[in-house]
């Protein structure tokens, strides 16, 4: 199994037969790279150099917008990944067409910075959107079914789509111990990612094989993507898994950190998430699951995330007990059963 290239030119002739390739990606794999996909390469080796001016300033300045609790601002070693436990090695810039107001990088940081990301995040939409028209035809569904929902109404200010801008900072003359990643494996909550990547800087990995939209069950083959700055990475969110009836499926994935003679220097990448607005029903028309809201389901996708930390870290407390029960010979009661099995 690899992740299917799939291109994008003459779509309107094609269209057919990139549903045909779309669908078969998205229910075997759950991912897929887009080429001739209609983004000129000089946009987005703009965008990457708005992403690198901005993280170039000092943490002072990025600090004036910090992240919001809200998908919104800048953080920086600090999202924790439930199935690993550490913060993912990096910094980000998240970014959305509402609800800004204070969020906004300054101009005398880094000029322009409004308008050169607007314009990046509706080209990205732009894609975005045959890609959800062509999986709702695919799957048999009223064409706009799964971009009424997310797709940006400018002026109604409810988009809760989200540009991130991601710097995986350089790992030189750095050591890590086993546990630490570029970006711990995880499933994205929303309906479709994009993401943009340099060329070479790669680390991206994938995990087809889940089943069940919203558990943490995962295979043991991880598939490499190439990192190609020619081309989006896209993949199924849990929100459009769920909309599917799980036809569609959300991947994990995740970035690993430099290894053997590797290049140690940072990689930059960024992610467009299109999101189900907060008051759009989300079923699919097989009612596997009940109807929920985009808001619901990100409460009760967070509350699972919760659940699971405190389950990973049970776990270590669990390991590093046992191990010292081994060291001094003496073995806690509520660990005999383990010890003994
Ligand atoms: O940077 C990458 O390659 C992946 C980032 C990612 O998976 C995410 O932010 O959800
Ligand atoms: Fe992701």
């Amino acid at each position: 199994m690899s992740v299917p290239s799939i291109s994008l030119h003459d779509f309107d002739a094609r269209r057919d037969e990139i549903i045909a390739e779309l669908i078969d990606a998205s229910t075997e794999v759950g991912f897929f790279t887009l080429v001739n996909h209609g983004i000129p390469q000089e946009d987005v080796d703009a965008a990457f150099e708005l992403s690198r001016s901005f993280f170039a300033l000092p943490d002072a300045a990025k600090g004036k917008t910090p992240l919001n609790g809200k998908n919104a601002g800048w953080e920086k070693n600090t999202q924790v990944r439930p199935s690993t436990g550490t913060a993912d090695q990096k910094e980000s810039l998240q970014l959305q067409f509402a609800r800004m107001e204070g969020l906004w990088p300054a101009d005398e940081d880094v000029p322009d910075f409004r308008k050169r990301a607007e314009v990046f995040m509706a080209q990205v939409q732009g894609v975005s959107v045959r890609v959800m028209e062509c999986l709702a035809d695919g799957l048999g569904l009223p064409r706009d079914t799964f971009t009424t929902g997310t797709v940006d109404r400018a002026g109604e200010g409810d988009s809760q789509s989200v540009l991130r801008l991601l710097h995986y900072h350089s790992t030189e003359g750095k050591s890590f111990g086993p546990n630490f990643w570029r970006a711990g494996a995880h499933a994205d909550f929303d309906v479709l990612t994009m993401l943009f990547q340099r060329e070479n800087e790669g680390g991206l990995e994938v995990c087809p094989g889940r089943k069940v939209v919203g558990d943490f069950g995962m295979g043991a083959t991880w598939l490499p993507v190439p990192a190609r700055q020619d081309s989006i990475v896209c993949n199924i969110g849990d929100q459009l898994m769920r909309w599917s009836d799980d036809r569609l499926k959300s991947t994990y994935h995740r970035v690993r950190l430099p290894e053997g003679d590797e290049p140690r220097g940072p990689r930059y990448s960024i992610a467009f998430f299109n999101q189900a607005r907060s008051d759009i029903v989300i079923q699919g028309p097989e009612k596997k699951y009940p109807p929920i809201t985009g808001s619901r389901f990100i409460a009760e996708a967070l509350e699972r995330n919760r659940m699971q930390s405190a389950e990973v870290a049970k776990q270590s407390a669990l390991e590093s007990a046992e191990t010292v029960a081994t060291a001094v010979h003496y073995v806690p009661q509520h660990l005999q059963a383990a010890v003994a099995a």
